[in-house]
């Protein structure tokens, strides 16, 4: 399912893989964030194996690959306290990162709502704010810019600029070249469907 791979991945780094549908980019991600095995080879973090039971991997890696599951009856910010707070965000500045994140977003105004309320496009852009408000050193994220309009694209594109200026690092599966052109410090190319 995956094609002869090798890559090291540096801090501030902005990794974009290209390629077309089957090519084997979300296996890859999967197998980076240490959800899936490789039947051959090998992946490690800092020169240990990549695990993401091992809460060193989890302290490390913030994946967002395929669908977020939710809470019916939690709103957005609810769900945001509850991952700040399992990340061991302290208590009084919750609020403040929180509030950081959605604005960065544009999406302070979904705050109060529930993930059922929102639009694909909107529910995507939370989903973002999830995995950018968890500390991470390495964000994997798997086709971010689907369901996003062309202005959120460009934002989107700018929030991982931001986050690989503070010396972390983006590796991002893309179907959107003229993104992928402005955002990436390198481009890895898939060849071809599996
Ligand atoms: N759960 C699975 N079981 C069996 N084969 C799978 C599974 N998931 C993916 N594959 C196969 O692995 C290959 C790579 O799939 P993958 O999802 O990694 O591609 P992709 O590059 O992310 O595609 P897309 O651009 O459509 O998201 C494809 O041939 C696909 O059919």
């Amino acid at each position: 399912m995956l094609p002869p791979t090798s890559m090291t991945v540096a801090p501030a780094e902005n990794v974009v893989i290209t390629g077309e549908n089957g090519s084997g980019k979300t296996t890859f991600l999967r197998v980076l964030t240490g959800n899936l095995t490789p039947s051959a080879g090998s992946i490690t973090l800092d020169g240990r194996p990549i695990d993401e039971r091992d809460p060193a991997t989890r302290r490390v890696i913030a994946p967002l690959i395929g669908p977020v599951a939710g809470y019916r009856d939690l709103t957005v910010a609810d769900h945001l306290i509850l991952i700040d707070q399992t990340w061991g965000g302290d208590r009084d500045g919750a609020g403040e990162r929180i509030a950081t994140v959605l604005e960065r977003l544009d999406i302070m105004r979904f705050g109060n709502r529930f993930l059922a309320e929102l639009s694909s496009g909107q529910r995507q852009l939370v989903e973002l704010s999830m995995v950018l408000l968890r500390p991470s050193a390495l964000l994997v994220l798997d086709e971010p810019e689907q369901r996003l309009d062309e202005g959120r694209r460009a934002l989107l594109g700018e929030v991982l600029r931001e986050r690989v200026a503070t010396g972390a690092s983006v590796v991002w599966a893309c179907h959107d070249r003229a993104l992928a052109e402005a955002t990436a410090t390198r481009t890895v190319h898939f060849p071809g469907a599996q």
